[in-house]
């Protein structure tokens, strides 16, 4: 059933979605090379591990720079929906993919072989909007912040960083108990670092 929040939420994710999606395809390639330098230079990027990422629609800024670049002893996660949450799967190009149920390619692995958010050491999420205070709005399944509700009592690692273009930053209204602050969002022009500076 949705709430008013949602009715809230409804006309704000069909604009940003149009928004992100407008863009060319030049535009595109050269936001995604930039976006991989912002996210490599995180100052919590692991040299070693599992990292997640996720398979661009929708207009989302893409991952295959940011693939490419990481240091040879990450391995490469993408998002599996098992139940209510997410799992995670090593992908390499070339391995197999299925589509899920919104028509989003995952690896074709067995429910055994997935990994729990808890192993990855860094996910980048895709977004439809954030705000200047690390909140993030997204498609509304609520499926980063049921897997993430961890990081609502524990210190990271897993790190939570948003992908997106800079055109996504948007006023949101106040987040939701459920939600699950980023610690950065990294964009084709910026850092965007939202960790409590300690006193
Ligand atoms: N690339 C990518 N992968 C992702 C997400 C995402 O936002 N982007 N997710 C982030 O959570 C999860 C999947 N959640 C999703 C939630 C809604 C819709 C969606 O397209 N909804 C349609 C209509 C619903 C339907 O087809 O049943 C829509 O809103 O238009 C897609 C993914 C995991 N993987
Ligand atoms: N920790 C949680 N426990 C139970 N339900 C939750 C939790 N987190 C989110 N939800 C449910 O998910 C729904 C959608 O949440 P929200 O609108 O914040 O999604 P979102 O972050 O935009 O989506 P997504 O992560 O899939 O991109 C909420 O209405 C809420 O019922």
């Amino acid at each position: 059933m949705p709430d008013e929040r949602d009715e809230l939420l409804r006309p704000l994710r069909l604009q940003l979605r149009q928004r992100r999606r407008e863009l060319v395809a030049a535009e595109r390639i050269n936001a995604a090379q930039r976006l991989a330098r912002h996210l490599l230079d995180l100052d919590f990027a692991p040299v070693t591990g599992h990292v997640a990422g996720y398979w661009a629609m929708d207009g989302e800024i893409a991952l295959h720079a940011w693939q490419l670049a990481l240091p040879p002893g990450c391995t490469y996660c993408l998002p599996v929906l098992a139940d209510d949450r997410l799992r995670f799967a090593s992908w390499r190009p070339g391995e197999a993919l299925v589509p899920n149920r919104f028509g989003i390619p995952e690896p074709a692995l067995e429910r055994g072989a997935l990994l729990d958010a808890g192993q990855m050491q860094l996910v980048v999420m895709p977004l439809v909007g954030f705000d200047t205070h690390g909140h993030r709005l997204g498609m509304g399944g609520g499926w980063y912040d049921r897997t993430f509700a961890t990081r609502l009592q524990h210190p990271a690692p897993p790190w939570l960083v948003g992908a997106a273009f800079e055109l996504q930053r948007a006023e949101l209204p106040a987040p939701a108990g459920w939600d699950v602050p980023l610690d950065a969002v990294c964009t084709e022009a910026a850092i965007h670092d939202f960790r409590k500076v300690e006193s």
